[in-house]
């Protein structure tokens, strides 16, 4: 074994993340261990972005990251924001390049703290998402949940962020729909056949909208920075909106812009919580004794 390893729980607008310090060793944060620090209600997290030295010149690190069920993401947005900070109060450095599994990705500390990250080019063929079976047009795929003649969601636009996400269009308050109990079906419904995040999102203007997410691997979250993205390309290519706007989540707000050279921006703050030392293995932790309560 490799021994302990620091990290910092830490959240992007409620999205709660682990950030977790594994630089200059070869092992990985295990599912086991994921699955364990999420077992316990201190470090309950949705995402574990493990900091690894760089493999690409280039690149400051390479982030491996976990969602909650032990699985792997290829992107998360709130989640890079967190390291960004982590970073940033750690060495000064404002500017970053880091390599995922989804590829490279630029992100930088605003003077006020705020943190943009560059999430890359949106994909929206059937086999980038990927769907099970070719659909011609993504912007709106036919799959539906609720009586058959009455659905309560349907035809959702889907977008890959790296991930692959679905955004079901709704008229009424987000509240008002039961995303705990539609979320597990439509993340694991066959059509998805690397499962998917599911959002729901209620435009309000061209240049807000309201979105609650139940991600993959993760379950129901206060916010969801690749959704977040999903959704305003996803409105944007549906002329819902266009290509600037503000989100309101349940944790926060976010703002997303799809520039003109095709990346998607995402911008929102990041929050330092306490840090401790946790076992990469097996997720036994325990917390720094100057570190906040
Ligand atoms: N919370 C993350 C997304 C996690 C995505 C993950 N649930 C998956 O794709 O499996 C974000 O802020 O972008």
């Amino acid at each position: 074994m490799a021994g302990a390893a620091p990290f910092a729980k830490m959240n992007g607008i409620g999205n709660e993340i682990i950030v977790a310090d594994m630089r200059g060793r070869a092992d990985r944060v295990s599912a086991a261990a994921a699955v364990a620090l999420n077992a316990d209600a201190a470090t309950r997290f949705d995402q574990i972005m493990a900091i690894h030295d760089a493999r690409t010149p280039g690149t400051n690190y390479f982030i491996d990251i976990l969602n909650s069920d032990g699985s792997g993401a290829q992107a998360c947005g709130n989640g890079t924001r967190c390291v960004v900070q982590a970073l940033a109060a750690e060495t000064g450095q404002k500017v970053f390049t880091f390599e995922t599994v989804a590829g490279i990705l630029n992100a930088q500390e605003h003077e006020g703290g705020l943190i943009s990250v560059d999430m890359g080019r949106p994909r929206f063929g059937w086999q980038d998402i990927p769907l099970a079976e070719e659909f011609r047009d993504t912007r709106m795929i036919e799959l539906q949940i609720g009586p058959i003649d009455a659905p309560v969601l349907h035809s959702p636009s889907v977008v890959s962020m790296g991930n692959p996400h679905a955004i079901f269009w709704v008229d009424r308050d987000v509240w008002s729909y039961e995303l705990d109990r539609f979320g597990p079906l439509l993340e694991n419904h066959p059509i998805f056949p690397e499962r998917a995040n599911i959002t729901i999102a209620q435009v309000t203007s061209p240049e807000t909208m309201t979105i609650r997410t139940w991600e993959r691997g993760a379950g129901l979250t206060r916010a969801c920075g690749s959704a977040a993205c999903a959704s305003v390309v996803a409105a944007a290519r549906t002329k819902r909106t266009g290509r600037n706007v503000t989100l309101r989540a349940p944790g926060g707000e976010l703002r997303v812009e799809w520039r003109g050279d095709d990346h998607v921006v995402l911008t929102g703050a990041a929050e330092w919580e306490f840090s401790g030392t946790f076992d990469p293995a097996t997720g036994a932790w325990t917390r720094d004794a100057e570190s906040a309560a």
